[in-house]
């Protein structure tokens, strides 16, 4: 039997479908394990919550090792089923399968998990000089691979001239039901218009570049309308006003959001397959190409191109681009610079050849 309080758990996020998928633990070997929530990773060990309490623990060599081998380890939103031994050690002893994950493809080009069991992903651009659709189209993309329900968030509203004009630009060209909003990060009226996300149980992360407005809006989400009217301090997104787990908060209107260094930075990440998925319509209309392989350039009898704005096809290109850098493994990017220099060296050879020389 495990031991889990659902009331307790649903305030850290735990949801009916996840219990569906908790793996078997036979009482007998395991008296007393129990359910709990990954607040921070660090190199030597972790933090769970129970609901109640936080816990120091470590992971299981063994599970460590399995998770190696399929090229994940144990991140931020993971529920674990952990254990105590005589010594009073918390250990992880397994990892109840995720709803969903978010990884990020480190600069060796190896994949490095960042977070777990996501309900929604709050898609944070400003109104400013950061306004870019095709940055939240690729981000669109991405976050419905990804099995997250995306919510546009375009902060700075107080600074634009006409916040309707670019909400209503935005549906025009993404997809239908998108739920977008405006808002000024720094005022509670934030807090109130993300409120329907923001519920019991729910999940959520805030992804967007730099300097659009992220640690604002956890500064406005984390504080309740009491504290708010205190003076908040900058710079803090420790959520010193709420029970805070590291990196895994709690918001006053029940949800948890996640933060960690590494979603800060997150770049869109995925294979080509996963990315074109996200682009639906362009799949639907390359059946009708005429050649298989079309790339939808200049190729004759292409389906997709004048079909498909040029923009969003040119969207397309690169997000397939990109995916295509991303996947180079260190090893491939050395492979790939050498045989270049053996081109390079066989063309110079080539050109003096001709030269005589
Ligand atoms: N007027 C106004 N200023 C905002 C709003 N949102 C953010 N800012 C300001 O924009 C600047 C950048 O905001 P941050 O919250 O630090 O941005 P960030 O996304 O956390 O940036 P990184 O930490 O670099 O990822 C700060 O000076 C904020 O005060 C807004 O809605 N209205
Ligand atoms: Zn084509």
């Amino acid at each position: 039997m495990l031991e889990y309080d659902f009331v307790a758990l649903n305030t850290l996020g735990l949801q009916s479908a996840l219990l569906a998928a908790l793996p078997e633990v036979p009482a007998a070997d395991h008296p007393g394990a129990w359910l709990a929530r990954i607040t921070e990773v660090q190199r030597e060990g972790l933090f769970l919550h129970d609901g109640h309490i936080e816990h120091a623990a470590r992971p299981l060599p063994g599970l460590v090792h399995a998770l190696v081998a399929q090229a994940t380890a144990l991140v931020v939103g993971d529920w674990v089923i952990a254990e105590r031994n005589a010594l009073g050690e918390t250990w992880v002893t397994a990892l109840v399968p995720r709803l969903n994950h978010l990884a990020r493809r480190a600069n060796d080009g190896r994949r490095q998990p960042l977070a777990s069991n996501i309900d929604t992903a709050l898609l944070v651009m400003g109104l400013d000089h950061d306004f870019n659709p095709r940055r939240l189209e690729r981000y669109l993309a991405f976050t419905r691979i990804a099995g997250i329900a995306p919510v546009i968030v375009l902060t700075k509203a107080d600074l634009a001239d006409d916040p309707e004009a670019r909400l209503a630009e935005l549906a025009a060209r993404l997809p239908a039901h998108t739920p977008m909003l405006a808002v000024n990060a720094l005022a509670d009226g934030a807090r109130d218009a993300l409120a329907p996300w923001l519920g019991a149980g729910q999940t959520v992360v805030l992804l967007g570049a730099s300097g659009t407005g992220k640690s604002t809006l956890t500064n406005t989400l984390l504080a309740t309308p009491a504290q708010q009217t205190g003076a908040v301090r900058h710079g803090d997104n420790r959520g010193r006003h709420t029970t805070v787990a590291r990196h895994l908060f709690r918001l006053p209107e029940g949800a948890c959001l996640i933060d960690t260094p590494g979603l800060r930075t997150w770049r869109p990440d995925a294979d080509e397959a996963e990315l074109s998925a996200g682009f639906d319509d362009i799949q639907a209309l390359a059946a009708h190409c005429r050649y298989r392989d079309c790339q939808h350039r200049e190729e004759p009898g292409c389906a997709v191109r004048g079909a498909v704005p040029d923009d969003r096809l040119r969207n397309y290109h690169k997000v397939m681009h990109d995916a295509r850098q991303g996947r180079l493994t260190m090893l491939e990017r050395k492979a790939q610079t050498a045989k270049w220099k053996v081109i390079s060296k066989a063309a110079v050879a080539h050109a003096k050849a001709k030269r005589g020389g």
